[in-house]
């Protein structure tokens, strides 16, 4: 059995790509596999999906709603992405950090420069790319979840999020789902051990060296 654990700050860990490269199957398959990491829900004035469930993958509210919640500071980043309004609210994020519990983002190249800015030290960044163009425009189509003309737009923008990729830490080819998996696992692994997220450290260095 492991002895108790040295004490950490947690870790953000945000995953980006253009619409339909797969970056929420990514998420659900580590927030499966890896209790100790959670997910930032999202509020979002986009409609509802028919497999969505409100709380658990956005919070669904309408645009006087968001609005009121942005003006009053409820929101760590905000953006205006295809149409409509996303936002991370702010004290589930800083309390789960603080607390030494890892997040997971999935939001876009503008939500991840927001919170470079105000958590720095807390990113770990990751951009995921589709095999080819025509495999992004399948996978969007194969959602079965959004109409011809949503399928386009995201189409139409994917280049310019495509654009973003370099300011990421990390980049992973979304070809084979199992591969991809194991490489976002093998990314947030290498960053909790971190020296500088290990807070509790030279505490227990003290322990063993016994000064
Ligand atoms: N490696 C893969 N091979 C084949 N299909 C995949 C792969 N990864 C994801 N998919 C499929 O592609 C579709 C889009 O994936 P997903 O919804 O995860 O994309 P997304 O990046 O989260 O999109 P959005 O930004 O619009 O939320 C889904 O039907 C998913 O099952
Ligand atoms: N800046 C933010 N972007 C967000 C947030 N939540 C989701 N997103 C991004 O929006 C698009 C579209 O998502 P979809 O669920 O409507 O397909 C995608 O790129 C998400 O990553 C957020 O809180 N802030």
């Amino acid at each position: 059995m492991r002895m108790a654990p040295i004490d950490r700050r947690g870790l953000m860990l945000i995953v980006s790509s253009p619409s339909g490269a797969g970056k929420t199957t990514l998420s659900r398959r580590l927030l499966a596999d890896d209790p100790a990491i959670h997910l930032s829900v999202s509020a979002t004035t986009r409609p509802k999906r028919s497999n969505e469930i409100h709380g658990k993958d956005y919070f669904f509210v309408d645009e006087a709603t968001f609005v009121e919640q942005r003006e009053r500071g409820d929101f760590l980043e905000s953006a205006l992405v295809f149409g409509n309004y996303y936002g991370t609210p702010r004290t589930e994020v800083v309390k789960a950090v603080e607390a030494g519990r890892d997040v997971l983002f999935d939001i876009d190249w503008q939500g991840a420069q927001q919170l470079a800015e105000v958590m720095p030290q807390d990113l770990v960044t990751v951009f995921i790319l589709p095999p080819s163009r025509q495999s992004l425009e399948d996978r969007l189509r194969s959602r079965n979840q959004d109409s011809e003309a949503v399928v386009m737009d995201r189409m139409k923008k994917a280049d310019s999020e495509i654009s973003h990729y370099a300011e990421y830490d990390y980049v992973i080819l979304n070809d084979d789902i199992n591969r991809a998996s194991s490489e976002l696992k093998a990314i947030l692994m290498a960053e909790r051990l971190k020296r500088q997220r290990q807070t509790g450290l030279s505490q227990f260095v003290r322990s063993i060296i016994g000064t």
